[in-house]
């Protein structure tokens, strides 16, 4: 099938690129000259386990095109998927200036059907705007060309966001229309083979159910952070209560981490854009911004416990931190915790010597050049001279250090870890001294490692 995408950040290079693979021809267009030049280059912008290889053998066998070229891109697709970014706007709504541009973009070029699919994550009620905004270019060209619009949210991860689109737990399409609904059942059907996951409801309903995913989501991690918190208050600790629970089918194991919050470029707009979509529906939605509000508290969780340690004035000491990124397994510093973390252990005066894996670069570019704050190139470089370690983001290779190294290198042989990576009793007989998120004094002995391992 001839499949346009229009936007090629984490959603749309990914739909572009998974599209192409299952053998779809693939336009992929951005407004971004530069983005799409070092596509066009062999290069991603961003970093996605997984994906180079998807793109590369795709663009090589001719499936897979970048472009600036909004005439082509539009002429190219009989779908057209947007999937531009929804920012949030002043009053917590959702921006939708990118969605109706490329809607827009669409109208003022297309000549025959077009399907157009919306993939960004966008407000009840979207759908109808973006028809609107259709209809009405069309008329003022004089033409009454077929168009239909689908709702289809995406529900990757990034991290894993290749595997989440190729093997998904489901897809939701939003359609009432005949045609439009077989065109979506012929373009999952190759990432469904084994089992049907395609779930069809009206347009509304799939709009709405991206935002009732991703506020559930992250109202089970402030509740799990709130749990935390009340565990240390009582002695218990987070990690045998998360094992205790998530053995119940009911509650199922994921995403019950306590840690220092969660951040990324959709959990916070899209609580912030649910609790706007209540407000104007005239209705008090209660829960949401109790979640912000645990939210918010939890990145400055693991500074309280720094300062409850070093005393409030931390001029003179020097932190190592471990984990830019918002999660493991991307460069993305949208909302990280990491952000308040060492905004706030600045602002105390404390030096602050960081690490990540892939998000330097993004991490320089949002917190600018700061005095105090330095960047090692190794996770271990970053512990020569510090006092303590902070650990803000799990990466795969924070999980094993060397403790004995770690004590030695540590001049208060303290570590204070935001993600809970790590059995107490092991730093304990290393002689280091653990901090970490819930965990109280009832650490010891490791129940089951099997369960206790994320
Ligand atoms: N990042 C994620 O993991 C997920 C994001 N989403 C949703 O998908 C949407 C896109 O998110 P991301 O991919 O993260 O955004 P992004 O900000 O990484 O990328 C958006 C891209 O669209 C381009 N763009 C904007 N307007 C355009 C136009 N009129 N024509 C062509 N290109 C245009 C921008 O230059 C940019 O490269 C958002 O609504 C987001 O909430 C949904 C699921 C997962
Ligand atoms: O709409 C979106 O953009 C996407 O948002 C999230 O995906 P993502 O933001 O990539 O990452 P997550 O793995 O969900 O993590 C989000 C944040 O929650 C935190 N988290 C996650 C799980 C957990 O148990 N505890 C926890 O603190 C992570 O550290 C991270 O800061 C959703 O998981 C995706 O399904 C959705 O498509």
């Amino acid at each position: 099938m001839k499949i346009t995408v229009i936007g090629t950040g984490y959603v749309g290079l990914v739909t572009g690129a998974c599209l192409a693979e299952m053998g779809n021809h693939v336009v992929c267009l951005d407004l971004d000259a530069r983005r799409i030049a070092s596509l066009n280059q062999g290069q991603l912008p961003i970093h996605e386990p997984g994906l180079l290889d998807v793109v590369l053998r795709n663009a090589r066998a001719g499936r897979l095109e970048f472009t600036t070229d909004t005439d082509h891109a539009v002429a190219h697709g009989l779908l057209q998927f947007i999937a531009v970014g929804t920012p949030p706007s002043e009053d917590g709504s959702a921006d939708l200036q990118h969605v109706l541009a490329a809607a827009r973009a669409i109208a003022e070029r297309m000549a025959g059907y077009k399907l157009i699919v919306n993939k960004s994550t966008v407000p009840v009620g979207t759908a109808d705007r973006v028809r609107d905004t259709v209809a009405g270019v069309l008329a003022a060209r004089g033409l009454a060309a077929d168009f239909t619009v689908v709702s289809n949210p995406e529900f990757l991860k990034e991290g894993s966001a290749v595997q989440d689109f190729m093997r998904p737990d489901r897809v939701i399409v939003g359609s009432e229309d005949h045609r439009a609904t077989e065109l979506m059942r012929a373009v999952y059907a190759p990432f469904m083979r084994n089992r049907d996951r395609l779930v069809l409801m009206d347009v509304r309903s799939a709009e709405f159910t991206k935002y009732a995913a991703n506020a559930m989501l992250a109202t089970r991690i402030s509740f799990m952070n709130e749990l935390a918190l009340l565990a240390e208050t009582l002695g218990a600790d987070i990690e045998h209560v998360r094992t205790g629970i998530g053995m119940d089918p009911r509650i199922g194991t994921h995403f019950l981490y306590a840690g220092t919050g969660y951040g990324g470029s959709c959990f916070p707009k899209d609580v912030r854009a649910l609790i706007k979509t209540a407000q104007d529906a005239g209705q008090a939605f209660h829960i949401l911004p109790a979640v912000q509000a645990v939210n918010e508290r939890q990145k400055q969780v693991l500074v309280d416990k720094i300062c409850a340690r070093f005393g409030p004035d931390l001029s003179g000491r020097r932190f190592a931190l471990w984990g830019l990124a918002f999660k493991p397994g991307t460069d993305d510093m949208r909302e990280a915790p990491s952000l308040a973390i060492i905004e706030r252990l600045l602002a105390l005066g404390a030096e602050v010597v960081a690490y990540d894996p892939q998000a330097m670069d993004q991490a320089r570019q949002a917190l600018g050049p700061r005095a105090g704050l330095s960047f090692a190139v190794l996770a271990d470089a970053a512990l020569t001279g510090a006092d303590a370690l902070v650990i803000a983001t799990e990466w795969k290779e924070f999980r094993s250090p060397d403790f004995a190294h770690l004590a030695a290198t540590l001049h208060e042989r303290v570590v204070f870890d935001g993600r809970n990576l790590f059995e107490p009793a092991e730093l304990q007989a290393a002689g280091l001294e653990y901090h970490a998120i819930g965990r109280g004094t009832a650490s010891a002995p490791p129940f089951d490692t099997a369960h206790a391992q994320r």
